[in-house]
This record gives structure tokens, sequence and C-alpha cells, in this order.
């Protein structure tokens, strides 16, 4: 499947926040969106998500365009894993994972045993199994997030918009997401994530935007997550480096500070 984005324009009340941006995303592909805060990275999420109208341009799934689908529908193709979230009741977290099933519910049925069954295997793969009796309200912002991925990915869905997935979590926890996101696209899943850790463009991204204030710059990490863009972007001097790792080299960034 491909989802893309056409000449999207992107904002809120009188103000475009992203003007005239183009991309696509297929199965099998992770597509990092990076930038200073505030740039509209979120914006973008919310517009492909359908939370926010889009304003000019359009986004299409296998050439279909998506701005009449249900909420039901965006549901059963695109998941979506916020940056924060507060429930407005203390559910249990096995009841927050299983509201991923939702989209994949008839109107007035509920879970059945393959729903549980998917809960219970997505919560096993993320090791939050501990959790599952927890108050969601009364974990860490870490579990919570650990939490979210399962809810998304309990979804089933085609395609996984994950807003700065790694950002509560501990070094542990990063890379354990970073590796189950990998591991998402090569059963076919086509994420888009935003990170605010370059390196994470290379440890796990098939393609990178760069945003900035004006404008965006899209291609390969080795092309888009250079010292100078880093430099001009985010203002740090930065040095990047090839380092060896069983199965060939992979590049970090290293600040010079
Ligand atoms: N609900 C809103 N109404 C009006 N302006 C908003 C709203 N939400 C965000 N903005 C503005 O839109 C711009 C982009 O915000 P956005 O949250 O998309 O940035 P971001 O790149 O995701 O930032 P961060 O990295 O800090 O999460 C900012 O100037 C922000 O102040």
């Amino acid at each position: 499947m491909k989802l893309e984005v056409c000449s999207a324009v992107c904002g809120y009340g009188k103000r475009d926040v992203i003007k005239g941006i183009s991309f696509s995303v297929s199965s099998k592909e992770i597509f990092c969106l990076l930038g200073p805060n505030g740039v509209g990275k979120t914006t973008l999420f919310k517009t492909v998500l359908g939370f926010l109208k889009l304003r000019g341009g359009s986004i299409k799934v296998d050439g279909e365009d998506i701005s009449q689908w249900s909420r039901k529908k965006y549901a059963q193709v695109i998941g979506y894993v916020p940056q924060t979230h507060t429930p407005p009741f203390p559910f249990a977290v096995s009841d927050v994972v299983i509201m991923g099933r939702t989209a994949h519910l008839g109107s007035f049925s509920t879970p059945a045993l393959t729903d549980r069954t998917i809960v219970r295997n997505v919560m096993e793969e993320l090791g939050i199994m501990h959790l599952k009796d927890r108050i969601y309200t009364e974990i860490s912002g870490g579990e919570r997030q650990m939490v979210l991925i399962a809810r998304a990915l309990a979804q089933q869905p085609q395609f996984l918009v994950m807003d700065e997935p790694t950002s509560n979590l501990d070094f542990g926890n990063q890379m354990l997401v970073l590796r189950q996101i990998r591991k998402l696209s090569s059963r076919g899943i086509g994420v888009i994530m935003t990170s605010h850790f370059p390196d994470h463009a290379f440890l796990c991204s098939s393609k990178v935007a760069l945003l900035r204030k004006e404008g965006f710059e899209i291609g390969r990490p080795d092309e888009i997550v250079t010292e100078e863009n880093l430099q001009e972007v985010y203002g740090v001097s930065v040095k990047i480096t090839s380092i060896p790792v069983p199965g060939g080299l992979v590049k970090a960034c290293v600040p010079l500070i």
C-alpha cells in the first residue's frame, strides 16, 4: 500500500504552518520527520490522520482520496501513537490496549477472544504484561508510552503514525521501540514517525524529512542528516561518524558541545 501526501497545506485559523509538502510512504518503509520544536510535525500528523482539515493539496491511500473517510475507516488503515494522552477515566491498562480493537468491532459488539488474544500478544511482545491490571492514570510516562504503542499495534493498521514514540522512554525502552518499529516495517507496515534524535533516523528509517521554519528537505537519511543541515536547523555543531557494527556500518551524530 502507498500513502501519498501531495502539496499538503496544514495549519490553524489564519495561519498555514506547513505549506505544500509532498511525500509518500509505502508498506515496509519507515519515514522519519525531523525538525525543531514548533515547526509543524504534529500539525502534519493531525492532518494526515484527519483530525485537522487539509487546507490544500491531497492525501491518498493507494490512489484513493482519504478526506471523506469515516473515523472507523481511518482507524482500520492508520494507527496513531500520540505524544501525550490523558484519558478521562481511570481505565485499566488492558482496557486501554483493547480500545485499539474498536475499529474492528461491529456497532454493538464486545471484544471477542480473538481481540483479547491480539491484545495479549502485543503486550507480551512489548514486555508490558505486568502492567495489565494497573490503572493507566497511575503508571509512569514511559509506561504509558509503551501502552499507547501496544494500543496502536492492537489496531493492526497498515500505516502507523508515531509522534515522538521514544520521548518518555529510558534508553533500553527506546531501543526496544526502535527495534519494534523495524520489525513492524519488515512485516509490511508503513511507519511515519517523528524524533528529536537525528541518530534515530540512521538507526531505523529509510527516508527522512527535515522540516525547517521555511520549507523542508526529503531524502535518504545520509542525504538529509548531514553536519551542515544539523548545524543550520538546530544551531548545533555536529560530527557524523560511521561506526562498524556486526553486519555493517552505522552512522551516529556526535554533538560538539
Ligand atoms: N491548536 C493550535 N492552534 C493554533 N496553533 C497551534 C495549535 N497547535 C500548535 N500550534 C502552532 O503550530 C505550530 C506547529 O506546532 P506543532 O505542534 O505542529 O509543532 P511540532 O513540530 O510538532 O513541535 P514539537 O517538536 O515541539 O512537538 C507552532 O507554532 C504551534 O504553536
